[in-house]
């Protein structure tokens, strides 16, 4: 595909004796919020593990930004934030973005900027593990915004969140995106398929369906996204 940030090709994996992604092939387009939908278990924390280039792969290929997942030039330009919170809870919010950034070499101003975007600023001077799991969440994500990466692996951002925040995320999700940056979104509740541009549908280590909100309603007739999921899986039995 023309002016993808992500290209999957083939891509097989095997995890614990399961097959966790079966020939995989999909591309993620550049300055777009994808979302990849499906079911607890269907692979996509596999697939964003392979895209980052921390995932053993079986056969396959994956490119991102045109060179070979994981390779080390790709450093400073992809980040992944994984479920489990990857920050340091006995340091405030600010203490740990300016750790964060002093690993990264990230420029002056990239911790306000990163609190900013994800607004805490009013609790930047507070412990870690005195903040809330939505709190939490969003420490973790203001550090991958430090470095202004291109290509942003996100993976369930948005779990546990209360719906005003969920909002703010996907609003913040877009302004990166507008402003160039690749996105992709794992999430497992169907409603947030309709705040994507773009959906790769995931089933059983398979991509089921790949295209915009529009296009996967039309090709189902359904009325909304959790319809079209069950139809597309009702149609691969048939
Ligand atoms: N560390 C592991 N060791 C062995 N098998 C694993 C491991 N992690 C995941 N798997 C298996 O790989 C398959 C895909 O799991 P994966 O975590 O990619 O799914 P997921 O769609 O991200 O699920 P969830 O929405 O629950 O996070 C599952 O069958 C799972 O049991």
């Amino acid at each position: 595909m023309q002016g993808a940030a992500v290209e999957v090709r083939d891509l097989t994996v095997v995890r614990g004796g399961v097959t966790a992604l079966d020939q995989v092939t999909l591309a993620v387009p550049t300055g777009q919020v994808t979302g990849l939908l499906g079911p607890s278990g269907c692979g996509k924390t596999t697939l964003m593990r392979s895209i980052v280039g921390v995932q053993i792969v079986e056969s396959g290929s994956v490119f991102v930004l045109g060179e070979p997942a994981g390779s080390p030039s790709l450093r400073s330009r992809v980040a992944y934030v994984t479920q489990a919170p990857s920050v340091y809870g006995d340091l405030t919010v600010r203490g740990n973005l300016r750790y964060f950034a002093s690993i990264l070499g990230a420029e002056d101003g990239a911790v306000d900027r990163a609190i900013d975007a994800v607004d805490l600023r009013a609790e930047a001077d507070r412990l870690v593990n005195r903040l809330s799991g939505g709190q939490l969440s969003r420490v973790s994500l203001a550090t991958a915004l430090l470095d202004e990466p291109e290509v942003l692996v996100l993976d369930e951002p948005t779990v546990g969140l209360d719906p005003v925040l969920r909002r703010d995320l996907w609003a913040l999700f877009h302004r990166l995106a507008a402003d160039g940056a690749t996105l992709l979104v794992s999430s497992h509740v169907m409603d947030e398929a309709t705040r994507c541009e773009r959906l790769v549908l995931m089933r059983e280590g398979h991509v089921l369906a790949d295209g915009t909100p529009d296009a996967l309603l039309e090709r189902t007739g359904a009325a909304d996204m959790e319809s079209a999921f069950l139809a597309l899986i009702e149609g691969g039995r048939s």
